[in-house]
């Protein structure tokens, strides 16, 4: 048993957040990806190599064995986490409440899912590997394709689904992604706290989606958009970011509530308005309304306390030539998008004081494979 799986990383258009409350969200894969290598052995132990974040580390099979008694081997769609399994987990890494260190994180995900799957079997030795073309903890999903990458590859080695050596043009059906997009929700659950599911199922499904209240729904037509990613590259953490906005809804609930209402608004609209440009000829009026929109969702964002004066000179710098922009992901640093207009001159991406990469929505990346 040798394979690779990988899995596309992710920008929200809009909704991030309001999503976690039960609003809309539109959300787009992007052509960057994680990588994970996954080798069968008979080392008896588990390697777990995370060159990113540089972090490699081994267990012997008998002290994970210690670890599984209360967990039952399920294979079948998950919805909550094993509370009594995390809680072992934390004690056997040394996590508590307060240490969000990103090597723990990624090893309690991994665990977690590994003995879930295998603990009433034989655990298998294995080494895996995980590597990445996104940036970890900027806002584009990195956590959710690490997550929908570790998924795959263990419950394709639990037997659960096809391994995608054994006919690589076939892709996993229907059912088989659900149960991936099911387990990664796990690994997010645990890396975030209180995720969506948004970003899981981008890395699972690829695409441009809406999601709402955990429902998918695929966007087949959508217009040629070219938006440009910028990372401000100051570190943040989701999970901490999302439990601010919760506070802060639990704090002034009457005044942030309708601010999570315009936001699902700003979505459906922004919805429609790429829905028409389908349609019709795309006008300089189309997108005079998804620059508002984004001048408003970003202010709405700081609003929820989840901005950041880099996000902040990044409106400004860009908006010094016409251009708007809005924070993407959780905030709070990490990455902006700016939307580009068809005319707008290609150099502009190359200058420093703006961004790294243009993206074309419309070449949507591929799904989980
Ligand atoms: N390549 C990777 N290798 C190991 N761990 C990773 C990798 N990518 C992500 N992670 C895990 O995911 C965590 C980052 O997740 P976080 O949700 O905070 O950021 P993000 O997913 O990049 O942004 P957002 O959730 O806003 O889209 C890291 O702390 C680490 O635990
Ligand atoms: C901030 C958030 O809305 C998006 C993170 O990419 C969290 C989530 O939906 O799980
Ligand atoms: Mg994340």
């Amino acid at each position: 048993m040798d394979y690779i799986v990988s899995a596309p990383g992710k920008a929200i258009l809009h909704g991030e957040h309001a999503v976690v409350h039960g609003k809309a969200a539109l959300a787009v894969s992007l052509n960057l990806r994680t990588y994970l290598r996954l080798k069968a052995s008979t080392t008896g132990k588990v390697y777990l190599n995370l060159p990113n974040i540089d972090a490699f580390l081994c267990w012997d099979l008998a002290e994970l064995k210690q670890l599984t008694p209360y967990t039952c081997g399920k294979k079948k769609e998950v919805k909550h986490l094993d509370a009594e399994l995390v809680r072992r987990l934390r004690e056997f890494v040394g996590v508590t409440n307060e240490n969000l260190d990103t090597c723990n994180m990624a090893t309690l995900a991994f665990l977690y899912i590994y003995l879930s799957l295998f603990g009433s079997e034989e655990l298998p030795s294995l080494t895996v590997s995980v590597w990445s073309e996104l940036p970890t903890g900027a806002g584009l999903g990195s956590s959710a394709a690490y997550s929908v990458c570790l998924a795959a590859a263990l419950l394709c080695a639990s037997g659960a689904i096809p391994t995608p050596l054994w006919d690589p043009t076939a892709g996993w059906c229907q059912e088989d992604l659900e149960l991936i997009n099911s387990w990664a929700f796990q690994g997010e659950m645990i890396i975030h706290g209180n995720p969506s599911g948004v970003d899981n199922a981008v890395g699972t499904w690829g695409g441009m989606l809406r999601f709402l209240a955990g429902k998918i729904i695929p966007l087949g037509r959508v217009p040629l958009l070219r938006i440009l990613l910028t990372n401000t590259k100051i570190p943040r953490s989701t999970k901490v970011l999302v439990a601010g906005v919760k506070d802060r809804i639990n704090k002034f609930p009457s005044i942030i509530t309708p601010v999570l209402d315009s936001v699902d608004a700003i979505s459906c609209t922004c919805e429609k308005v790429l829905s028409e440009m389908t349609c019709e000829p795309i006008t300089g009026e189309h997108y005079n309304i998804l620059e508002e929109l984004i001048d408003i969702n970003q202010h709405h964002l700081n609003v929820m306390g989840v901005g950041h004066p880099a996000l902040d000179t990044l409106c400004r710098v860009t908006l010094t030539r016409g251009l708007h922009s809005k924070l993407t992901g959780a905030g709070g640093g990490g990455c902006g998008i700016t939307l580009l207009r068809p005319g707008n001159d290609e150099t502009l991406a190359q200058e420093r004081s703006f961004g790294v990469q243009v993206l074309l929505c419309h070449r949507l990346s591929s799904p989980i494979s």
